[in-house]
């Protein structure tokens, strides 16, 4: 009989860790954390406590701080580095892994300066390696904590897929297929800067009606991106669409709506990010998904809005007031 498939996790944040924790409870588990403490902390108390409290992880689940091992061990990989660290860490592990090895990317944001989505740069740095992506509505604490959930393996290779479900599902996490890469990912990627508008919404109490209205012409303007850009519109109404942007725009465990509740209260971004203490990918995202909406002729006044305020160049309260003053256009062609 063949072993089961081996998961390496590259990432020891939340994430990271909340994801090798699941597929511990099927197949042999490596993490691989930069730093040796939270390596240390997972094998020898089974918790992350930086990033995950006390939170138990599974006994089985072993963790490293050396690259090389962890490509050594691998048969599927997952990345959970955040996007702007990733091609750096990648580089890392390239030359070290089996060729047929498929990665799997866990990142939410674009590579600031190219605007690589996280399955670009794997492909860039593990040309060859068949890729896809993990997404859906996945607070990583619920997750950690065993609370039912449900996720996209998005990837063009059905069998890949197809493999590689099992490893991460459980009694309490169902994960589907899509072959929509980019759909899915861009609903990821985009609905961190709805979120940070969402928490600019609570920090500023301005209602839940405003709140309703930024979260459905969020979605609104993230499908038109995706469709100008040639992903399946219907994606954005699914898991890694519609369903991610409701639990980051209205969970308090959100880092990214966190972000805009700082911002809301007076904060710079730069003081808002180091009182999170972990990554808010929506920040860095912002100002580059202006760039892809320029470049591919879309409107996008929410994230034009939140790239504003992250970038200090509007404060959150005059954020809202411009947002009341949009001019609508017919509601169904997405304008
Ligand atoms: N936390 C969550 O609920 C979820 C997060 N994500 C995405 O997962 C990705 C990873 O984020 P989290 O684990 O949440 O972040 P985190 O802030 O909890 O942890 C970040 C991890 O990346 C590592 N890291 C940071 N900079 C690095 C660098 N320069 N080189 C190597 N490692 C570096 C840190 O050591 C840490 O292990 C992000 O793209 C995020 O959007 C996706 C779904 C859920
Ligand atoms: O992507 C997430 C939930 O699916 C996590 O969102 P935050 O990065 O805002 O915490």
């Amino acid at each position: 009989m063949s072993r089961s498939l081996r998961v390496a996790v590259l990432g020891g944040g939340s994430w990271g860790t909340s994801v090798a924790a699941l597929a511990a409870r099927n197949t042999p588990t490596l993490i691989w954390a930069r730093d040796s403490a939270t390596a240390d902390d997972i094998n020898n108390n089974h918790r992350n406590s930086r990033y995950l409290g006390d939170t138990p992880l599974p006994d089985a689940l072993r963790a490293t701080s050396d690259v090389a091992e962890l490509a050594d061990f691998a048969d599927v990989l997952a990345v959970g580095i955040p996007s702007h660290a990733m091609r750096e860490t990648l580089g890392r592990i390239a030359d070290e892994l089996r060729p047929w090895v498929p990665a799997i990317s866990l990142a939410k944001g674009l590579e600031p300066g190219t605007r690589r989505r996280p399955t670009e740069v794997i492909a860039d740095c593990l040309p060859g390696h068949p890729v896809g992506l993990l997404a859906g509505p996945n607070i990583a604490g619920e997750i950690a904590e065993g609370k039912a959930a449900a996720a996209v393996i998005a990837t063009k290779d059905e069998r890949v897929a197809t493999a590689l479900q099992p490893l991460f599902t459980s009694k309490v996490f169902r994960v589907y297929r899509n072959d929509d890469v980019l759909g899915c990912e861009l609903g990821g990627i985009l609905k961190n800067i709805v979120a940070i508008a969402s928490g600019m919404a609570e920090g500023l109490d301005v209602g839940d009606n405003t709140r309703a209205m930024v979260l459905s012409r969020g979605l609104a303007e993230m499908t038109r991106l995706g469709e100008a850009m040639g992903a399946n519109p219907r994606s954005f109404a699914g898991l890694t669409g519609m369903g991610d942007l409701i639990a980051t725009c209205t969970s308090p465990r959100s880092r990214n709506r966190r972000l805009g509740e700082l911002l809301a209260q007076g904060k710079t971004t730069t003081e808002a990010v180091e009182a999170l203490g972990q990554v808010a990918e929506g920040a860095k995202t912002a100002p580059t998904v202006l760039e892809l909406a320029t470049e591919f002729g879309v409107r996008m006044p929410i994230a034009e809005t939140v790239a504003a305020v992250v970038m200090g160049q509007m404060t959150p309260a005059d954020a809202y007031r411009g947002l009341r003053q949009v001019t609508p256009g017919t509601e169904t062609d997405m304008g």
